[in-house]
Protein backbone atom coordinates (compact mmCIF):
# COMPACT_ATOMS: atom_id res chain seq x y z
CA UNK A 1 0.00 0.00 0.00
CA UNK A 2 1.48 3.53 -0.86
CA UNK A 3 2.10 5.36 2.01
CA UNK A 4 -0.32 8.81 2.32
CA UNK A 5 1.35 11.99 1.73
CA UNK A 6 2.53 13.82 5.25
CA UNK A 7 -0.80 16.14 6.19
CA UNK A 8 -2.34 17.53 8.66
CA UNK A 9 -5.61 18.52 8.75
CA UNK A 10 -8.17 20.23 10.81
CA UNK A 11 -11.90 20.02 9.61
CA UNK A 12 -14.67 22.18 10.67
CA UNK A 13 -13.26 22.53 14.62
CA UNK A 14 -15.59 23.57 17.13
CA UNK A 15 -14.70 23.44 20.73
CA UNK A 16 -17.16 25.31 23.41
CA UNK A 17 -15.88 25.80 26.88
CA UNK A 18 -18.54 27.12 29.66
CA UNK A 19 -20.73 27.38 27.16
CA UNK A 20 -18.51 30.02 25.67
CA UNK A 21 -17.49 29.56 21.98
CA UNK A 22 -13.99 29.14 21.91
CA UNK A 23 -13.93 28.59 17.95
CA UNK A 24 -15.99 27.18 15.51
CA UNK A 25 -16.12 25.55 11.75
CA UNK A 26 -12.17 25.92 11.96
CA UNK A 27 -10.51 24.74 8.95
CA UNK A 28 -6.60 24.25 7.75
CA UNK A 29 -4.18 21.99 6.54
CA UNK A 30 -0.58 21.97 7.11
CA UNK A 31 2.08 20.04 4.45
CA UNK A 32 5.49 19.01 5.19
CA UNK A 33 7.60 21.72 5.69
CA UNK A 34 4.97 24.20 7.07
CA UNK A 35 4.29 25.30 10.50
CA UNK A 36 1.22 26.59 11.93
CA UNK A 37 1.57 29.24 14.60
CA UNK A 38 -1.55 29.85 16.47
CA UNK A 39 -2.26 33.36 17.88
CA UNK A 40 -4.75 35.10 20.35
CA UNK A 41 -4.70 36.54 23.90
CA UNK A 42 -4.76 34.75 26.94
CA UNK A 43 -7.84 32.32 27.33
CA UNK A 44 -8.60 32.89 23.33
CA UNK A 45 -8.40 28.48 23.05
CA UNK A 46 -4.80 28.13 21.67
CA UNK A 47 -4.39 25.33 24.17
CA UNK A 48 -7.66 23.94 23.72
CA UNK A 49 -6.92 23.35 19.95
CA UNK A 50 -3.83 22.06 20.58
CA UNK A 51 -4.82 19.65 22.83
CA UNK A 52 -7.74 18.81 19.99
CA UNK A 53 -4.86 18.45 17.98
CA UNK A 54 -3.01 15.95 20.10
CA UNK A 55 -6.14 13.75 20.01
CA UNK A 56 -6.17 14.43 24.30
CA UNK A 57 -9.51 16.23 23.90
CA UNK A 58 -12.22 15.79 21.33
CA UNK A 59 -13.91 18.52 19.30
CA UNK A 60 -17.12 20.07 19.76
CA UNK A 61 -17.71 19.29 16.61
CA UNK A 62 -15.26 18.18 13.53
CA UNK A 63 -12.49 16.09 12.93
CA UNK A 64 -8.82 16.20 13.09
CA UNK A 65 -7.09 14.40 10.15
CA UNK A 66 -3.47 12.66 9.67
CA UNK A 67 -2.44 11.30 6.33
CA UNK A 68 -6.05 10.89 5.70
CA UNK A 69 -7.25 9.48 8.56
CA UNK A 70 -8.65 10.12 11.86
CA UNK A 71 -5.86 11.05 14.70
CA UNK A 72 -7.11 7.76 16.69
CA UNK A 73 -4.73 5.96 14.01
CA UNK A 74 -2.14 4.60 16.56
CA UNK A 75 0.30 5.58 13.67
CA UNK A 76 -0.48 9.41 14.84
CA UNK A 77 0.94 8.55 17.78
CA UNK A 78 4.07 7.55 16.58
CA UNK A 79 4.69 10.54 13.81
CA UNK A 80 3.92 13.03 16.74
CA UNK A 81 5.48 14.90 19.28
CA UNK A 82 4.07 17.18 21.96
CA UNK A 83 5.73 19.29 24.15
CA UNK A 84 3.90 20.89 26.76
CA UNK A 85 3.96 23.56 29.42
CA UNK A 86 4.65 20.85 31.88
CA UNK A 87 8.05 19.75 29.56
CA UNK A 88 6.97 15.74 30.24
CA UNK A 89 10.44 15.56 32.23
CA UNK A 90 10.52 13.27 34.86
CA UNK A 91 12.10 15.67 37.73
CA UNK A 92 13.90 12.30 40.02
CA UNK A 93 15.78 11.28 36.61
CA UNK A 94 19.27 12.39 35.81
CA UNK A 95 19.48 14.33 31.91
CA UNK A 96 20.46 11.27 30.63
CA UNK A 97 17.39 8.77 31.89
CA UNK A 98 14.89 11.29 30.99
CA UNK A 99 16.07 11.11 27.01
CA UNK A 100 16.79 7.48 27.94
CA UNK A 101 12.99 7.21 28.42
CA UNK A 102 12.13 9.15 25.68
CA UNK A 103 13.89 6.78 23.41
CA UNK A 104 12.31 3.87 24.68
CA UNK A 105 8.80 5.12 23.56
CA UNK A 106 9.78 6.81 20.69
CA UNK A 107 11.46 5.87 16.99
CA UNK A 108 15.18 6.45 16.72
CA UNK A 109 15.70 10.10 15.54
CA UNK A 110 18.19 11.79 13.47
CA UNK A 111 20.58 12.27 16.66
CA UNK A 112 22.26 10.75 19.11
CA UNK A 113 21.94 11.30 23.05
CA UNK A 114 25.06 12.75 23.19
CA UNK A 115 24.81 15.17 19.76
CA UNK A 116 21.07 16.45 21.14
CA UNK A 117 22.69 17.23 24.48
CA UNK A 118 25.43 19.22 22.56
CA UNK A 119 22.75 21.22 20.25
CA UNK A 120 20.68 22.29 23.02
CA UNK A 121 24.06 23.37 25.29
CA UNK A 122 23.41 20.74 27.85
CA UNK A 123 26.59 18.93 27.17
CA UNK A 124 28.17 17.56 30.60
CA UNK A 125 24.78 17.99 32.48
CA UNK A 126 24.26 13.87 31.32
CA UNK A 127 24.42 13.07 35.17
CA UNK A 128 22.47 15.61 36.60
CA UNK A 129 18.92 15.52 38.13
CA UNK A 130 16.57 17.31 36.14
CA UNK A 131 15.31 18.35 39.29
CA UNK A 132 18.68 20.46 39.70
CA UNK A 133 17.57 22.10 36.51
CA UNK A 134 16.90 25.70 35.72
CA UNK A 135 13.50 26.45 34.31
CA UNK A 136 15.22 26.94 30.87
CA UNK A 137 17.61 24.19 30.91
CA UNK A 138 14.55 21.91 31.13
CA UNK A 139 12.97 23.64 28.53
CA UNK A 140 16.09 22.82 26.16
CA UNK A 141 15.67 18.93 27.60
CA UNK A 142 12.64 18.59 26.48
CA UNK A 143 13.63 20.09 23.08
CA UNK A 144 16.81 17.53 23.19
CA UNK A 145 13.82 14.55 23.34
CA UNK A 146 12.51 16.11 19.62
CA UNK A 147 15.78 15.49 18.62
CA UNK A 148 16.55 11.76 19.62
CA UNK A 149 12.96 10.89 18.27
CA UNK A 150 11.87 11.09 14.69
CA UNK A 151 8.74 12.12 15.00
CA UNK A 152 7.56 14.03 11.95
CA UNK A 153 5.17 16.32 13.34
CA UNK A 154 5.89 18.61 16.37
CA UNK A 155 3.21 19.73 18.76
CA UNK A 156 4.66 22.96 20.81
CA UNK A 157 2.61 24.75 23.29
CA UNK A 158 4.39 28.24 24.55
CA UNK A 159 8.24 26.67 23.39
CA UNK A 160 10.24 29.93 24.20
CA UNK A 161 8.61 30.48 27.89
CA UNK A 162 11.87 30.72 30.21
CA UNK A 163 14.37 30.58 27.38
CA UNK A 164 17.25 33.52 27.19
CA UNK A 165 17.66 34.76 23.69
CA UNK A 166 20.13 32.78 23.20
CA UNK A 167 17.77 29.67 23.56
CA UNK A 168 15.08 31.31 21.58
CA UNK A 169 17.25 31.63 18.66
CA UNK A 170 18.41 28.08 19.17
CA UNK A 171 14.62 27.00 19.01
CA UNK A 172 14.52 28.89 15.74
CA UNK A 173 17.19 27.39 14.23
CA UNK A 174 16.21 23.89 15.59
CA UNK A 175 12.54 24.30 13.83
CA UNK A 176 13.94 25.83 10.97
CA UNK A 177 15.83 22.56 10.28
CA UNK A 178 13.35 19.98 11.07
CA UNK A 179 10.99 22.08 8.39
CA UNK A 180 13.87 21.96 6.11
CA UNK A 181 14.10 18.33 6.52
CA UNK A 182 10.60 18.07 5.69
CA UNK A 183 8.98 17.81 9.52
CA UNK A 184 5.67 19.57 10.44
CA UNK A 185 5.24 21.97 13.13
CA UNK A 186 2.03 23.50 15.41
CA UNK A 187 2.97 25.85 18.03
CA UNK A 188 1.29 28.43 19.98
CA UNK A 189 3.85 31.33 20.92
CA UNK A 190 3.13 35.15 22.25
CA UNK A 191 6.45 35.98 20.74
CA UNK A 192 7.44 36.70 16.73
CA UNK A 193 9.48 33.63 15.42
CA UNK A 194 11.45 34.29 12.83
CA UNK A 195 11.76 30.84 10.53
CA UNK A 196 12.85 32.38 7.42
CA UNK A 197 11.29 31.14 4.26
CA UNK A 198 9.55 28.08 6.12
CA UNK A 199 5.54 28.53 5.24
CA UNK A 200 4.05 29.95 8.38
CA UNK A 201 0.58 29.62 8.55
CA UNK A 202 -1.10 31.69 11.11
CA UNK A 203 -4.95 31.00 12.98
CA UNK A 204 -5.64 34.26 14.81
CA UNK A 205 -7.96 33.01 17.84
CA UNK A 206 -9.96 36.14 19.71
N1 LIG B 1 -10.18 22.17 31.95
C1 LIG B 1 -10.95 23.23 31.68
N2 LIG B 1 -12.25 23.26 32.05
C2 LIG B 1 -13.04 24.32 31.77
N3 LIG B 1 -12.62 25.40 31.10
C3 LIG B 1 -11.34 25.42 30.70
C4 LIG B 1 -10.44 24.35 30.95
N4 LIG B 1 -9.24 24.65 30.42
C5 LIG B 1 -9.40 25.87 29.85
N5 LIG B 1 -10.65 26.33 30.02
C6 LIG B 1 -11.19 27.60 29.54
O1 LIG B 1 -11.08 27.63 28.13
C7 LIG B 1 -10.70 28.92 27.70
C8 LIG B 1 -9.47 28.78 26.79
O2 LIG B 1 -8.38 28.27 27.54
P1 LIG B 1 -6.99 27.90 26.81
O3 LIG B 1 -6.10 27.36 27.88
O4 LIG B 1 -7.29 27.06 25.63
O5 LIG B 1 -6.53 29.35 26.33
P2 LIG B 1 -5.12 29.85 25.78
O6 LIG B 1 -5.41 30.67 24.55
O7 LIG B 1 -4.19 28.71 25.60
O8 LIG B 1 -4.64 30.79 26.95
P3 LIG B 1 -3.14 31.22 27.46
O9 LIG B 1 -2.59 32.17 26.42
O10 LIG B 1 -3.45 31.90 28.74
O11 LIG B 1 -2.33 29.96 27.64
C9 LIG B 1 -10.45 29.76 28.96
O12 LIG B 1 -11.58 30.59 29.14
C10 LIG B 1 -10.33 28.76 30.06
O13 LIG B 1 -10.85 29.26 31.26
Amino acid sequence: MIAKPMMLEGCDLSCIRDDRVLFEELNFTLHAGQVLLLEGKNGSGKTSLLRILCGFREADAGQVLWRGEAIDDSRYYADMAYVGHLDGIKKELTVRENLNVSLALGRPGRFSIAEALEKVHLAGYDDVPAQALSAGQKRRLSLARLLITGNHLWILDEPFTSLDRAGIALIESLMREHCADGGMIVLTSHHDIDLYDAVVQRIHLS
